[in-house]
């Protein structure tokens, strides 16, 4: 494991010594390659060790999503946790007063959503300083992440935490690049640019390609922003996870005002004190939007439909999904169903498996 280390700070050195120009830009990507690679290696779990590697805290899923709390030491996520959920835990004014993971419910419109109290992290955390690794291995595994920070605190403190999830592959509020990857067992590298590239060529790829030993297979650019990092993106793309975050700025009854309205407008960003009970409730239903679930409300026929229950299912989630959450079996005699909501295109509109369901749809499922 040192061993990794020590490579990776070789080349972040050589990174840093080497000047970006024309004449460089092909041994900086291939550099670029290389410390992605490494960076892989330190997270994948090494045998024997109960500590070490990726291994995040032994909490299992529970729940219809997963939303993990993030950030520095102090900045109140144990205090978010117990005011939100029925869990307590610890608070107190020095670093480090949670050590584990420690999982509440926070019950939103029917559904539960699982929240993640962790240890705060701390710059260098992806190198596996303090217990960082096992928080971003935590994190990764959540369908949202909600980044504490301390409105008291400077500035940098929201760059540091986002730098710290790049490195271990964590893409905050971003897409998938617009590339196409396909390995294949023979023919050679294929390269083919959908329109000129503004920070890409031909040759830059051919070599990054050649450092991940994939001799055989074909690229489509179709974004012709794309970059290099974008490209190594989608080489490692079972070592990248692109999730949704939500910025918290907690303890704003110490800032002034006018700096409070100047954190409330930045993107993804809410406000609030646990202190004094402010905004707490916003970050509550924010989190409730980002997460995207979709209520179903099911009706039987002749009856109205049962409102006080709603089936929880992912966005872009269709009627299967629906039938697989009442039950494994049900869509071998699923017939058609009968669907009143925003989906519907007139009420009630007859759909199959296939149909995209919104959230509050009321469905009515008959079977063979
Ligand atoms: N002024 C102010 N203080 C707060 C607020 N919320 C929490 N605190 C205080 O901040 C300190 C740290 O709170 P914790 O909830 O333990 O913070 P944490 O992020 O869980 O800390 P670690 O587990 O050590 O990483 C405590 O003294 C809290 O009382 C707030 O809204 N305003
Ligand atoms: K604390
Ligand atoms: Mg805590």
């Amino acid at each position: 494991m040192v061993n990794i280390t020590e490579k990776i700070k070789e080349i972040e050195d050589e990174m840093r010594r080497t000047q970006k120009n024309k004449a460089t830009e092909y041994h900086l990507g291939l550099l670029k390659g290389k410390l992605a690679r490494l960076r892989a290696q330190l997270l994948e779990p090494t045998p024997g060790s109960s500590t070490g590697g990726g291994a995040g805290f032994d909490v299992s899923k529970s729940g219809d999503a997963r939303v993990a709390l993030v950030g520095f030491p102090s900045v109140g996520k144990s205090t978010f946790l117990s005011k939100i959920t029925k869990t307590k835990s610890e608070v107190a004014a020095y670093s480090f007063t949670t050590l584990t993971a420690i999982p509440g419910v926070l019950e939103y419109g029917g559904a539960e959503i699982q929240v993640l109290d962790l240890p705060g992290i701390i710059e260098g955390a992806a190198e596996g300083k303090g217990r960082g690794r096992q928080v971003i291995s935590a994190a990764k595994t959540s369908d949202l992440i909600l980044m504490i920070l301390d409105a008291t605190k400077r500035a940098e403190q929201r760059a540091l935490l986002e730098a710290e999830l790049e490195t271990v592959g964590i893409r905050l509020n971003r897409e998938p690049p617009n590339i196409y990857l396909k390995t294949k067992k023979a023919g050679g590298v294929k390269i083919t640019f959908q329109a000129p590239p503004k920070n890409l060529d031909e040759k830059m790829l051919f070599n990054i390609l050649r450092e991940y030993k994939m001799l055989n297979c074909e690229v489509l650019v179709r974004d012709e922003n794309a970059t290099v990092d974008d490209f190594i993106d989608v080489i490692m793309k079972d070592h990248r996870k692109y999730i949704r975050c939500l910025y918290v700025y907690n303890k704003i009854d110490s800032v002034s005002l006018d700096f409070l309205d100047k954190l409330a407008h930045e993107p993804h960003t809410c406000v609030m004190s646990c202190e004094l009970d402010l905004g707490v409730q916003d970050v509550v239903d924010q989190i409730w939007q980002d997460l995207r679930l979709i209520r179903i409300y099911t009706k039987r026929r002749g009856e109205d439909p049962g409102f006080s229950e709603a089936l929880i299912v992912r966005s872009n989630s269709t009627v299967e999904d629906v039938c697989d959450q009442i039950h494994r079996s049900l869509k071998e005699k699923f017939k058609y169903a009968l669907v009143w909501g925003a989906s519907a295109r007139h009420i009630p509109q007859r759909v199959g498996l296939g149909h995209a369901v919104a959230d509050e749809d009321v469905i009515s499922i008959v079977t063979k």
